[in-house]
Order: structure tokens, then sequence, then C-alpha cells
């Protein structure tokens, strides 16, 4: 029985009393976006939509026809509704302006329109994220309005298009998901108030890039694969989808740590996650939930960013294993890390008795 139960709409607009009340409004748009792209990704095959777009976008990466149908999704339902100075998006190199005809409003919408849209051919979940930021008065957002540190968001969100639809959202009083109930088309609030497990066995990286990774995050999963017989006398157990938001998905529901740290694969490049869209929303609820995101060496909501689609390396779940990487970060740093010895070689090992 749903009747009775706390919609996304009732959320929201009692969770934006005030002085953000115009912001309600913004993130029912958002939500109606979210349920055009749900409905696309749910059809798969199906929709005709599946493969390469054969563009790319302003970071060089091949474009799908479904991350340019979610961007226009977003931008046709958020544009018109008089609370927006601005948008701007992974798949669009410079922001987007307000359309002429339609009144201005003080707020920035900044997103990841499909976010592990790799999978999205293999059937496998992918999401949604966004970032509101404000700007001190109603008008056009410039692009230095955007350059705000993730400290400043007025709200953080993601859509994953799993099993389930769910949309996850934080108007800075916690952290809270939604499930999508198909038949009404409402988003009801399933899981209020989630709080991270500070402690965790559970890790996700994409170890293929292990020899570009820094020494700290070497010897954080080194430690972490030689489990019971190393120095954390624990085993632990590894994930990767390749999907953001289904990482971060798993790390609110049950806790864990996912690390997309810096590596030294393409040197212009800081990290493989970009700030604004990825990085930022993400931090943010994971913090409300009790967790931590860092860059290794700095928070990330304290990170100032300096481009649009500024990339930056990012460590976040779990407050005591982000908390452990940052130690190891300082100890490499400042020369006093203790290089990770291997347990095969170790004094009593396979190889020695
Ligand atoms: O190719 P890799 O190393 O597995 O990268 C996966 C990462 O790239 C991303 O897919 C980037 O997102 P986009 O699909 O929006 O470009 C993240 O979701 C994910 O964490
Ligand atoms: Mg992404
Ligand atoms: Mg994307």
């Amino acid at each position: 029985m749903l009747f009775g139960r706390t919609t996304l709409s009732k959320f929201v607009i009692e969770h934006t009393r005030g002085q953000h009340s115009d912001m309600g409004a913004l993130l029912i748009d958002v939500a109606a976006a979210v349920k055009g792209i749900s409905a696309l990704v749910g059809k798969g095959a199906l929709s005709g939509f599946s493969g390469s777009a054969a563009t790319t976008n302003v970071q060089g990466e091949e474009q799908k026809k479904i991350d340019v149908l979610a961007n226009e999704a977003i931008l046709r339902h958020c544009e018109w509704g008089g609370q927006l100075a601005g948008m701007a998006s992974e798949e669009m190199d410079e922001p987007c302006p307000i359309p002429e005809s339609y009144p201005r409003g003080r707020y920035l919408l900044v997103f990841d329109p499909l976010d592990g849209s790799s999978n999205s051919d293999v059937n496998v979940s992918v999401g949604t994220i966004f970032s509101i930021l404000q700007r001190p008065q109603a008008g056009d957002a410039t692009l230095a309005d955007f350059l705000r540190p993730g400290a400043e968001q007025v709200a953080a969100g993601y859509a994953i298009y799993g099993p389930a639809t769910m949309l996850v959202l934080s108007v800075r009083t916690g952290t809270h998901a939604f499930t999508l109930d198909r038949e009404s088309g409402n988003f009801i609030l399933t899981h209020p108030d989630i709080r991270v497990p500070e402690a965790t066995r559970e890790f996700a990286i994409n170890t293929s890039n292990e020899r570009f990774w820094e020494p700290p995050v070497q010897r954080y999963v080194a430690e972490c694969k030689a489990g019971k017989t190393g120095v954390r006398g624990a085993d632990f157990n590894m994930r990767w989808i390749a999907s953001m938001v289904a990482e971060v998905h798993r790390i609110l529901m049950r806790g864990g740590i996912f690390m997309y740290p810096k590596d030294s694969k393409d040197p212009s490049k800081p990290g493989r996650l970009r700030l604004l869209y990825e990085a930022n929303p993400m931090a943010m609820l994971i913090e409300q939930a009790g967790g931590a995101a860092s860059t290794g060496r700095e928070r990330i909501l304290d990170v100032a960013p300096e481009a649009l689609h500024q990339r930056v390396p990012v460590i976040l779940g779990s407050r005591e294993e982000v908390e452990r990487l940052e130690r190891y970060h300082q100890e490499f740093d400042a020369g006093t890390d203790r290089p990770y010895a291997s347990p095969l070689f170790a004094e009593r090992s396979l190889f020695r008795d």
C-alpha cells in the first residue's frame, strides 16, 4: 500500500522551505527527467538507441546515443521552470544558457547525464549524477559561477537505473533514497537517513591501473589483498562495476571504499573522474551519510575548481578506510612510509620456514 508514504515531491517541498523554496520545483523537474531516462534505459536494445553517436565530447570520449539523449532530457525538463541561471554537463563543452524566452533564477545545475554509459549496451546499471549550486541573484550564469567548491553545493543527487530505479538525494539534511514505483510513477522515500558504516572489508578499484598508481594506493590495495596473512589481519572482498553510480550506491547501502586515485597513465589528467559533476555530488552524498571523501591529500569538497571539466582523484566511502588512505598519503609525502612487503617473501612465508 503506497498511499500515505512520502513521495519525492512532498519531501523536497518540506525540506526546501524558506531559503531554498524555489529549489523544490527544480528538483521535481530533475526527477521528471530521470523518469524519462529510466524509461529509455529500461527499454534496452528495444529503444533502438544502443551504440555510439559517432561524436566525441569535449574530453575526447566517444559519446553514446543514449548519452546525448539523456543530456537532452535534462536540458529540456529543467530549462523552462524559472529556477535556473544556467546548466553545464559532461556532454557539453561550455555551460548552456537558459533560452531567451524563459525566466531566469539563481540556481546552477551541473550533471553527468549518463554515468557508466559503457555499461548501457551490456545491460548493467548506469546512472545520472547532478549537483546544484547557486549564484547570489537571479540572472545568466557566467563560467565563474560554476567554479565553486563542492562545499557550496545546496543539493546533490544521483539516479541509479538498476533492477529498480532509485533517486538518492541530499539537500544538506542527510542523504535519503527514493524508489520509483513504476505503476504510480512516484518516487517513494524508502531509505531515509542513510548511514555509511564506519568500517568495511570491501574495496572497489580498477586494478588494471595498478602499475600507474602512487605508492600509498599500491600499499593500501596490497594490504587488502594480503588479507588475514598481512598487516590488516582480515580478508577483504573486491568489486568493480565500472559505473561510479553503482559503486557509490553499494557503499551507501552497505559500506565499502571506492577509489579512482591519481595515476600516471596520462600525466595530463590528475584522475579519471570529473570534479564538478561526478566527485563533488558523490562526496556530498557520502559525507551527509557519515562517510568521507578525499583526493588522498585533501577533502574533495574543499577543492577549488579551475575548469568546468576538471578531473580529480577520488577516494570515498567508509570513514576509517578513507582516513587510513589519507594517512598513507601523508606518510608517503613526508618520506616516513613503510614500503609494502609481500607476505610471500616475509620471514614466515610460502618460501621460507
Ligand atoms: O574504464 P574504467 O576505468 O573502468 O572507468 C570507470 C569509471 O568511468 C566512469 O564510467 C565515468 O563515467 P562516464 O560514463 O560518465 O564517462 C565512472 O562511472 C567509472 O567509475
Ligand atoms: Mg560519469
Ligand atoms: Mg557520463
